[in-house]
């Protein structure tokens, strides 16, 4: 047998880890996935389903789970999935290997301000990096539903070879040149969906999300164009796609969260114990420190900062935001 035995691995075994195993294994004929969960990789090996993050959903038997990281050598392409904080630990922990990492976190790292691909560059120098983001709750995925996202690789013909490698009859990814833009879309929909939730949960209308989501756009576009994406990505699916998709529904954990905190709760409450991760909770404060330290205005991450650190309260941030001066509509 050759040394590359599956031609996809994925490192990351939470719920989109998992769904993107399962859309592989509709292509592939051995998937291995690592999972840092022992209960993960017992429950996908031996009752085909991820009873942790992803229960539920049926799994192909074409999928092997592994808890050892040193395995993953063996794939052809790595999909990386899990949460943006973890990137950096887990890529330096992975052995030797010249696979394409294509990334799937969507969040900026805490203390560095970095983006997902600037962290793999960092750690990774001699490994091909692709991103790929898009509208995609992991159960609709998994499921076989129709879903279209963006892979962003900065060298058109590696973008060619990963789309032959993940595209299916129900998965279709559209290549971009715009790395960065791909993330930022991303990683900034999620502070705008927890925006999303608290509006939905302190019953503050359809009209104010429908403002929100425009707005919100205002400052993703405002702030990716100063870290040097272009505004047709962020109008794209990792962009304003992945914003309505999120902003729209119980099923996001960002929007769940913001929900919870529109009703009063502390974000100490909601994020104790949780098992699933809410990426928005932890890019909020480092969005706003990098877009300050740009100079680009972000009201709305603004307030959601103060609403996850309790410092003021739904009624407060509300008011404020709606006291700014008047303004043109422009960006
Ligand atoms: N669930 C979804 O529908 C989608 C999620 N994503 C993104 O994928 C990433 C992973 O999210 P999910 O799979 O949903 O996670 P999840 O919420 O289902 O599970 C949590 C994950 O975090 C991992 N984890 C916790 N501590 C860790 C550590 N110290 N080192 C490494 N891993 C650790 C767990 O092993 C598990 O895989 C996030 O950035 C998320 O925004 C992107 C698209 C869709
Ligand atoms: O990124 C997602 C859908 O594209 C999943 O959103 P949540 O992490 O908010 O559940």
């Amino acid at each position: 047998m050759s040394q590359m035995q599956y031609p996809v691995g994925i490192i990351g075994g939470g719920a989109w880890g998992t769904a993107l195993a399962a859309v592989m294994a509709q292509i592939h004929d051995r998937v291995l996935i690592w999972a840092r969960e022992e209960a993960a990789v017992h429950s996908i090996n031996n009752l085909h389903e991820n009873s942790l993050f992803l229960p539920g959903t049926s799994l192909s038997s074409k999928i092997e789970a592994t808890a050892d990281l040193a395995r993953m050598i063996a794939c052809e392409n790595l999909l990386i999935v899990t949460p943006a904080q973890h990137v950096r630990a887990t890529l330096a922990a992975l052995p030797d290997t010249q696979a394409p990492l294509i990334l799937c976190a969507k969040g900026i790292e805490a203390d560095t301000q970095m983006l997902v691909s600037d962290v793999a560059v960092t750690t990774r120098p001699g490994n091909p990096i692709a991103v790929l983001s898009g509208p995609t709750f992991a159960h609709e995925v998994a499921a076989g539903k129709p879903t279209a996202v963006t892979l962003a690789t900065a060298d058109q013909t590696l973008g060619s070879e990963l789309m032959r490698r993940i595209a299916t009859p129900s998965f279709r990814p559209y290549w971009s040149d715009d790395v960065v833009g791909a993330e930022i879309g991303g990683a900034v929909k999620n502070v705008l969906a927890i925006a999303c939730g608290v509006v939905d949960g302190a019953g503050l209308g359809l009209n104010a999300r429908a403002a929100l989501i425009a707005r919100g756009f205002a400052e993703m576009q405002r702030y990716g164009l100063a870290r040097g994406a272009k505004a047709e990505t962020l109008a794209g699916l990792s962009g304003l796609g992945d914003l309505v998709l999120t902003c729209s529904s119980e099923n996001s954990r960002n929007f769940s969260l913001g929900r919870g905190l529109g009703q009063g709760q502390s974000s100490e409450s909601l994020l104790a114990d949780r098992k699933t991760v809410a990426e928005g909770a932890y890019t909020a404060p480092v969005l706003l420190q990098s877009a300050t330290a740009l100079d680009v205005e972000m009201p709305i991450v603004s307030a959601v900062c103060a609403l996850l650190s309790g410092s003021a309260t739904v009624d407060a941030v509300v008011a404020e935001l709606l006291a700014r001066p008047l303004k043109s509509e422009s960006w």
